[in-house]
């Protein structure tokens, strides 16, 4: 091959590279919220502090296979308004209480790694399933709208539920407070903030801690999300496992 040839192709892969890694990094981040009951006081505080800012509404579409590998890994796949999205653990690069002491608000506190980027996801999902599918094609080709990876991963819809969602931010920077109403009838609110990929998780939990003060939330509980109601009432067997396997 020329030499030029060679530089350029050399260029074009580099930059390229950096070009994947930059969207792949702008489409990951680190969800950290609280989920709470809302009550009438409550929600008269969030009237009179906060602003709210929209209402929306979304469908969520789960899907994992057959025998729950994903959910039983704490990963969990959706379609949500036709966007593919992918919570899994969190490992490193996370910045927490460095003497790994948590306060009581932090414990109440999910912290999930976020993925909108299709082929990070099927890259994901395929990584946690290898044991059980194998190692597949690669995905390059596909295009947008082609679904056939889902049935090639054994994947399918275990959970299709609506939701209307009332969106709240107060002063406090980067906090935002969702009341979901789905539509197997439970409401829930959480407090959540997204950190960049590699941020400050700490910062986070303090954010929503002082925002669960001004709200005058109080109880040291959980409070169950919107999926765990779902699937004790679908799905009780596959519910009473993911307790027991400490998932949920
Ligand atoms: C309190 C708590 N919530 C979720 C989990 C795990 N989990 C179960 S289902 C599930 C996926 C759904 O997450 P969740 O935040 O509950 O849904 P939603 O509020 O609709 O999403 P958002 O719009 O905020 O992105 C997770 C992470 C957990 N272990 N503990």
């Amino acid at each position: 091959m020329h030499l030029v040839n060679l530089i350029c192709e050399h260029a074009v892969k580099a930059y390229s590279t950096i070009y994947v890694n930059l969207i792949v990094s702008f489409q990951m981040s680190v969800e950290v919220e609280r989920k709470f009951l809302c009550n009438a006081d409550i929600l008269k505080t969030l009237e009179e502090i906060g602003v709210c800012v929209g209402q929306r509404q979304f469908r969520d579409q789960y899907f994992d296979n057959p025998s729950f590998d994903l959910t039983l890994r704490d990963t969990w796949l959706r379609k949500r308004k036709g966007c593919w999205e992918l919570k899994c653990p969190i490992t490193a690069n996370v910045t927490e209480e460095p003497s790994g002491v948590q306060s009581e608000g932090a414990a109440l506190c999910s912290r999930y790694r976020e993925i909108t980027n299709l082929p990070e996801i099927q890259r994901r999902v395929k990584d946690v399933l290898k044991d059980i599918c194998g190692d597949g094609e690669t995905d390059a080709g596909r295009s947008q709208g082609d679904e056939s990876w889902l049935s090639e991963m054994n994947l399918v819809c275990f959970a299709d539920f609506t939701t209307v969602r009332q969106s709240f931010t107060l002063e406090e920077k980067g906090v935002q407070i969702d009341l979901d109403q789905a539509d197997f009838g439970y409401h829930v609110g959480e407090i959540e903030v997204l950190v960049p990929e590699a941020g400050d998780v700490q910062s986070a939990l303090e954010k929503i801690e002082r925002t669960a003060g001004k709200l005058g939330l109080t109880g040291d509980q959980q409070v169950d999300g919107k999926m765990h109601v779902y699937l004790q009432r679908n799905h009780p067997e596959h519910y009473a496992r993911l307790l027991r396997e400490h998932v949920l």
